[in-house]
């Protein structure tokens, strides 16, 4: 059960109204009470929903909504007998824990293996807010498929039917010649991107700890190294740069401004794209797996959901709102998720041997 035992809180809260629940600012001194005595006791925690209202929730009732895909591996195992499974991962979060530098989220050789194993038998892709060259320069396969800027870059098989003629589509060849379509569908908003990012650095030079990070089709401002008392100021001038730029939203991941082009395209558009062009869009036995830890990563569980066929799974380690069924606590458990799904499969049938 979740209880909800506040609203009305703006946006991105902490500028604007507060909750009505938050320690800082609850109304009276038993609201306060007996949310201490509660987390005190461990049998409540608070957290925030998509739309930043706190919400209590009870641990255990959450993860009876949203099991552990390790708990219950050998059932989600027995609904993917026979099926076609696609493995899409989310990177930061997912396959690599959360650092204070973005530039240092490493994923660890052990977690590189388990995907190129899973890449030996499964059709894989890693779907990330980064840009697709630098998340494809932390993963270093080359067995995977990348999708990066939230799915504003894809680099896909050829593709078939639906895309084939689409505009935004261009063949490129790797250095060993095999030829992919590289679908970029926010082309033309590259150079406002550019500009932005010189409007960022230069409006948020004076904020200490601001790191502002190019995804070619997306922008980062993040906030995670900046002291409380700059938040709000910070969160102004992030606005203020997107007054000037209409075409373009903002989201919040984790202590990070995620700018993008306002485009009806997300991870669950990527997700779709990548199912059609490897060639699954007409199987009604295909089951994808999507593991992430992030609002972006809700898109690509709704797209699951909707389809009413796959496992949308979230990465967290405490109760949130989620479309995701299934949870695992953080990247180490996504590791031996992963390795399980190589080992079943491997009693199953064969993975490639390369
Ligand atoms: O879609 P993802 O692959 O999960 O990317 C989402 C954002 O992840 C990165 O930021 C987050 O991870 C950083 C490194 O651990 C951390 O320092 C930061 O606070 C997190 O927000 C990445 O740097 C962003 O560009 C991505 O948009």
């Amino acid at each position: 059960m979740v209880l909800v035992l506040s609203s009305g809180r703006k946006k991105f809260g902490r500028c604007g109204l507060s909750n009505k629940f938050s320690t800082r600012t609850a109304q009276n001194k038993e609201e306060v009470s007996f949310q201490r005595v509660s987390l005190k006791m461990g049998l409540l925690q608070l957290t925030a929903n998509e739309n930043g209202n706190a919400i209590l929730v009870s641990q255990s009732s959450w993860l009876m909504k949203h099991p552990s895909a390790l708990d219950t591996f050998e059932q989600m195992m027995n609904i993917a007998r026979g099926r076609k499974i696609v493995v899409f991962l989310d990177y930061d979060g997912t396959l690599s824990n959360i650092v204070p530098n973005p530039d240092e989220a490493f994923m660890t050789n052990k977690m590189r293996i388990a995907v190129r194993e899973v890449a030996k038998c499964f059709p894989t892709a890693v779907i990330s807010g980064r840009s697709r060259n630098k998340v494809h320069g932390f993963v270093r396969l080359d067995n995977v498929y990348y999708a990066g800027s939230h799915g504003l870059d894809i680099a896909a098989p050829l593709p078939s039917s639906k895309y084939a003629d689409q505009k935004h589509q261009n063949r490129i060849a790797d250095e060993m010649g095999n030829e992919f379509a590289l679908f970029q569908p926010a082309q033309r908003y590259l150079p406002a991107i550019r500009k932005m990012l010189i409007a960022l650095n230069e409006k948020t030079k004076s904020i200490k700890g601001v790191v502002i990070e190019d995804n070619k089709f997306c922008i980062s401002v993040h906030y995670r190294n900046v002291l409380d008392e700059h938040f709000c100021t910070l969160e102004k001038l992030v606005k203020s740069v997107l007054q000037d730029n209409r075409d373009f939203r903002i989201s919040k991941g984790k202590k990070v401004f995620e700018i993008r082009p306002d485009i009806e395209w997300d991870k669950g558009h990527a997700l779709e794209y990548l199912l059609e062009t490897l060639g699954f869009s007409s199987s009604d036995d295909v089951l994808p797996i999507y593991i992430g830890d992030d609002r972006t990563d809700e898109d690509a569980f709704k797209v699951i959901r909707n389809r009413g066929e796959g496992f949308p799974i979230v990465v967290s380690s405490t109760p949130k709102d989620t479309m995701a069924l299934y949870s695992l606590r953080n990247p180490t458990e996504v590791n031996k998720f992963l390795s399980r799904l190589v080992t079943w499969r491997k009693k199953t049938s064969f993975c490639k041997l390369v």
